[in-house]
Formats: structure tokens, sequence, C-alpha cells
């Protein structure tokens, strides 16, 4: 049977190059690209159709970040499929990002210099922003919007015999240190990427313990450092070149893939000579957290919902 699978930000770097895998690994697949660009989208699906001529690819509009826009894109999935089989969230911004120079050079020196190319922690700030909906915009859109249209799609991925996964794209920058439960929005921080995507692992956990015996499958991934539109805002593309022989090195230490735990977070990697792997790393997540963060998240849906 053909599996349906629906991609968010599908149009670009991860989400694009994971269609594309996607489409050569398994030929009988209904793939849908959710993209808030209907142009770049259109783009997307043509690239995608160059390369596999008789693959079952379709649009949708979605900008993750609107709850209206979810709230009707959510409608039109139901309308045009019975089910969903896997649901990739993989959209997300790192909006106007400042590195900490100092920090950086610092870091270099230091014994911490490879967790520092994999994590950036200490680097990284960005300075959010309101949106539409009256909530913080990384929030809204790497996380709340996600999960609203999760909640929207439960008939879709949450039948009785069936399994459906979620596939969250988080990242190694994830850290619990920048996520408050008490602003869970981070209103008032300057590391809401992180934040957000801290949210979205412990999110995953409490999707699991909810919806599991519904049939729901819930898992996280970081895939390493790649350089897509997300990354070359970070810094002028001639920094990008100055620096790369010295991300070489961060990626000389990658380890072998350890066995499979239900916290963990599969980190893509690449060894010294050029291999890709996978490697899956415990996740700092504090349970009983993440159920006040789901609750938290439940209660926010009721007063959006109820303002549209
Ligand atoms: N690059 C990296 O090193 C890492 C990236 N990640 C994560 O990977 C994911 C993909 O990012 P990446 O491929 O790097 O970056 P890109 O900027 O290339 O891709 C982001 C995608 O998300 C889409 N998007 C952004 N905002 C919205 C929105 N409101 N509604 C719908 N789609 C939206 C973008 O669409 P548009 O073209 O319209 O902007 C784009 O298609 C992100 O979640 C990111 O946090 C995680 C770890 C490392
Ligand atoms: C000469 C300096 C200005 C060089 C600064 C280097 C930094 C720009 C980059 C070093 C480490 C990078 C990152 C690490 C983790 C990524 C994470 C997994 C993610 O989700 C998004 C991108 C990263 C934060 C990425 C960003 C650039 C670095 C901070």
């Amino acid at each position: 049977m053909e599996k349906v699978v629906l991609v968010t930000g599908a149009n670009s770097g991860i989400g694009l190059a994971l269609c594309e895998r996607l489409l050569t690994e398994d030929g009988q697949l209904r793939l849908c690209l959710a993209c808030r660009n209907t142009q770049r989208g259109e783009a997307a699906r043509s690239a995608l159709l160059t390369s596999h001529s008789n693959a079952h690819v379709d649009l949708l509009h979605l900008d993750v970040g609107s709850v209206q826009s979810v709230l009707a894109a959510a409608q039109e999935v139901k309308a045009r499929y019975n089910r969903i089989d896997f649901l990739y969230l993989n959209a997300g911004i790192m909006p106007n990002p400042h590195i900490d120079l100092k920090a950086f050079f610092r870091g270099l020196f230091s014994r911490n210099v490879i967790n520092m190319f994999a994590t950036a922690e200490g680097l990284l700030t960005q300075q959010d922003q309101l949106n539409s909906d009256g909530l913080q915009e990384v929030f809204a859109t790497n996380l709340f919007g996600h999960f609203l249209l999760i909640r929207e799609l439960e008939p879709l991925v949450c039948r009785a015999g069936h399994t459906s996964r979620v596939v969250w794209t988080s990242s190694s920058n994830a850290r619990r240190s920048a996520f408050s439960i008490e602003d869970l929005q981070h209103r008032d921080g300057s590391e809401p990427y992180s934040s957000s995507k801290y949210a979205s692992d412990m999110l995953s956990l409490a999707l699991n313990r909810h919806k599991n015996s519904q049939g729901l499958f819930s898992s996280v991934i970081c895939p390493g450092l790649v350089m897509t539109n997300l990354t070359y805002g970070i810094l002028p593309s001639f920094f990008w070149t100055l620096i790369l022989p010295i991300m070489w090195l961060h990626w000389l230490f990658g380890q072998n893939p350890e066995s499979l735990d239900p916290r963990a977070k599969y980190h893509s990697l690449t060894s010294g000579l050029g291999t890709n792997y996978t490697q899956a790393r415990q996740m700092d997540i504090d349970e009983e957290m993440a159920e006040v963060l789901y609750s938290k998240l439940l209660e926010l849906e009721r007063v959006v919902r109820k303002k549209e």
C-alpha cells in the first residue's frame, strides 16, 4: 500500500534533501510537500519530479507559524488523505542570529572545542519577535504550529491498529538551560532557537506517553551541522569558506553508532574518512517537565482556538 508522507519546510535544505531520499528509497510513496511559499514549493516539486518522474508529489500551502494557516492546511490534508504514515516536522527558523566572537575564540583553544562546533553552546543568540497571533515567532514556528498540526491531524495519525510516525528535526543546539517552563515561548531570553528545540525534544517524549497506545510514535533527530539557508544566514559566506577546515576537525572525532534507546535523539554525523553514520544520544529530559509542557501547550491551544 502507498505510504502517505507529509514534510513541513520541504522546499529547501534538509527538508528537500529528505524528500529526495524518501523518493529514492521508496517508489510507493505519496509525498506531500507542506510549504509556506507556493512558488518555492512548486520549484521543489518540479525538482523532485525531474529526478523521480513517476513519483506522486503533492503540494500543500502551510505557514506553520500561523494558527489560521495550520488550521486551514489541516482541513485540506483531511480532505485529501485518509491517513498519514509519516509526519516530518522539519520547518524551522533561527531569525537574527548573533555569534559571540569572544566566546568562539575562547572555545577554540579550550577542551570544549569539539562540543562547541557540535552544539554551538554559548555561541549563539537570536532576536525574536511577536507574530500576528501574538506568539513568539520562533516558538510558534519551531514548536507550537507543529503541535497544533498534530492535534488537528489526530484522526489521520492516531488510528487503532495502525502505526504512524512523527519525526521532529531537532538540534544538538537544544539545551535544557535555555528552556524555562515558566516562559515557554522564551519571551525573556536570547536563545529562542535552543529553547524551542529543547521543547520539541520534550514534546516528543510526552507525545509518546500519551499517544503510543493510539498508534502514534514520535522521535527526534538532529541532522548535525548542515550548510543550508539557515546556517548560511548566520555568517557572511566568505566566513564559511574560511572556517570550513576547522570544522572538519569536529567531524574527525565522530564515534560509532550505539544501541537504540527510547530517549535517544539520532544525530547524523560524518567520520573523518567521510563516512556518514547515525549516533544515538540520550536526551537530557525531565519527564515531569515534559508532562507540564504538554498540558501548557494544550491550554495554549484552547486559547488560540477561541480567538479563531
Ligand atoms: N542546518 C543545520 O545545521 C541544522 C538544521 N536543523 C533544523 O533543520 C530544519 C530545517 O532547516 P534547514 O534545512 O537547515 O534550513 P532551511 O532554511 O533551508 O529550511 C527551513 C525550511 O523551513 C521552512 N519554513 C520556515 N518557516 C516556515 C513556516 N513558518 N512555515 C512553513 N515552512 C517554514 C523554510 O521555508 P522558506 O523557504 O519559505 O523559508 C524552509 O523550507 C530546521 O528545523 C532546523 O532548525 C537542525 C540542526 C542543524
Ligand atoms: C570565525 C567565527 C565567526 C566562526 C563561527 C562558527 C559558527 C558560526 C558555527 C560553529 C558551530 C556552528 C553550529 C553548530 C550547531 C548547529 C545546530 C546543530 C543547529 O541546529 C543550527 C546551526 C548550528 C547552531 C551551527 C551554527 C553555526 C555555528 C555556530
